[in-house]
């Protein structure tokens, strides 16, 4: 079955259902090493993963580990252009739940990205990145520990598909040429607009299927934080994008207030209903005025559509929601993207999951990991309904690679999330444990060791790992 790889003849298959694993005490997990980073990331992270799992099971639980290639060691082991074997495939397919390193894409030209490959083969159509703030991290924001939010990214559509054209390409000049002469003209709102003849082309395909799944998980995992925490914020350039961005955003509300009807709220609803709570005899045209500041200066049909608005969350959800029930709901409201990267940082405690598409997503990941102090502490998982696939926000830190340097934080906490998922919450905690305590008794690796004050000393990437471990106590 396998060409060059051999499962452990000890363990068992984790096995999914109804979107959930099924796990087994002894799980056969596949992981990939990585490029770069990864030599010195992974055998930090099995260290810590092994002795948590240790500890907290006591013999009763252990993972056991499949060696699977992808990047430079597949071509390495495979040959040359083998940078995603069948043979990883069918690992992964066949035993659900991987953790990886990262794994290098090259810029402008050559292979496209092996980790947007996975998601996409895998249809891991969630990326999940939480960014919290681990007490005594050194971080450039006065006060990362406001910070406490998970971005949902959209994790298989958008620019990510891969679906573009080279400039000077024949069929990318074929395109310009159509769009140009045949189907800009034919839609009046474009006007006279024209691509320009040496532009190169890409799609960003955002469709409702795609956008909704993602927004279903968002608020599922909602349920489930504290009340303080129960609040999903649709991020999208909507206002520039207005059949992309803007209708996540619409297909967002769509569902929250359809499938989820009784568990949500919209912030407009919230304001609605909260003017009507505060003055029980408010008109609709008053209500209207209130939740629209330029309420006044709208065209009648505008205004019409508001009053519409107001009547309809009055008539459908006052029962339900009225009479501040709706304090007790999920919150789900909508920022535009470039507002939301100052939001995060002026305003940081006013959010908590952040469910966007694939490039912003991509963007505001690393953005919220600067601020709880750096891409050293960025973890993330890549989930479908019948897969998993752990891994890092960062890449490879090509320049750092076999320094015994690099911060394996990334990695390892992407393996408690890993642990979470599995159900494992013992080990997970233990490493949340270990990791905080290391960092707060500034035993860190050289990026948070150059910003803390007074300096301190970095411990190699290794020796963190073994600082995680002694601070499990
Ligand atoms: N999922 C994946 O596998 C990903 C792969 N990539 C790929 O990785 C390659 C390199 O990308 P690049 O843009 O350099 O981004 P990287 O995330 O690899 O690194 C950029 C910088 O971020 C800091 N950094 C990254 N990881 C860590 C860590 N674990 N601990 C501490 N600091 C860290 C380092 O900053 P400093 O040097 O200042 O300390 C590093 O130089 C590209 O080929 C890219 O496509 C990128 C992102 C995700
Ligand atoms: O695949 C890559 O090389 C980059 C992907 C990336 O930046 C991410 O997923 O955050
Ligand atoms: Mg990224």
């Amino acid at each position: 079955m396998y060409e060059k790889i051999t499962p452990p003849t000890v363990g068992a298959k984790i096995t999914f259902k109804n979107g959930e694993p099924v796990v087994p005490e002894n799980p056969i997990i596949p992981f990939i090493r990585g490029d770069g980073t990864g030599i010195d990331i992974w055998p930090a992270t099995e260290n810590v993963l092994d002795a948590a799992i240790a500890k907290a099971y006591k013999g009763k639980r252990k993972i056991s580990w499949f060696r699977v290639y992808a990047g430079d060691e597949a071509c390495d082991l495979y040959g040359t252009y083998q940078y995603l074997p069948q043979d990883t495939l069918t690992a992964i397919k066949e035993y659900g739940i991987a953790i990886k390193g990262p794994l290098t894409t090259p810029v402008g030209g050559g292979i496209r990205s092996l980790n947007v490959a996975l998601r996409q083969i895998f249809d891991l159509y969630t990326c999940v990145r939480p960014c919290r703030y681990y007490a005594g991290t050194p971080s450039p924001h006065k006060t990362p520990e406001k910070l406490d939010v998970i971005v949902y990214r959209e994790n298989t559509e958008d620019i990510y598909l891969g679906i573009e054209w080279k400039q000077g390409s024949a069929i990318g000049d074929r395109l310009i040429k159509f769009l140009n002469e045949e189907l800009i003209p034919a839609t009046p709102e474009h006007g006279k607009k024209q691509i320009p003849l040496d532009a190169g082309i890409g799609i960003k395909p955002i469709s409702k299927t795609g956008s909704q799944r993602l927004v279903r998980r968002a608020i599922k995992h909602a349920l489930l934080l504290p009340k303080n925490k129960q609040q999903v914020t649709l991020v999208h350039k909507g206002n520039i994008m207005k059949y992309t961005e803007g209708a996540f955003r619409d297909w967002g509300y769509e569902l929250a207030t359809s499938e989820f009807r009784q568990e949500c709220v919209t912030e407009r609803e919230s304001w609605i209903l909260g003017n009507k709570e505060k003055n029980p005899n408010i008109s609709l045209e008053e209500n209207a005025h209130e939740i629209d500041p330029g309420f006044d200066s709208l065209t009648p049909e505008k205004k019409a559509q508001i009053v519409k608005e107001v009547e309809t969350v009055l008539n459908t959800i006052w029962d339900s929601h009225g009479n501040g029930k709706w304090k007790e709901k999920i919150m789900v409201n909508d920022r535009i993207a470039d507002s939301i990267f100052q939001q995060i940082q002026t305003r940081p405690d006013e959010y908590s999951i952040l469910a966007t598409m694939n490039l912003n997503g991509d963007y505001l990941s690393d953005a919220a990991a600067a601020i709880v102090g750096g891409l050293g502490m960025g973890p993330g998982a890549n989930i479908g309904d019948s897969c998993a696939i752990f891994e890092a926000t960062h890449g490879t830190a090509p320049k750092h690679a076999g320094l015994d340097r690099i911060n394996p934080g990334s990695v390892i906490l992407s393996g408690v999330m890993m642990l979470e998922y599995m159900g494992w919450q013992e080990a997970a905690d233990l490493i949340k444990k270990g990791l905080g305590d290391a960092i707060a008794n500034g035993q860190v690796t050289y990026d948070l060791a150059r910003l803390m004050e007074p300096p301190v000393e970095p411990l190699k990437c290794s020796e963190f790992a073994d600082a995680i471990i002694k601070y499990f106590g």
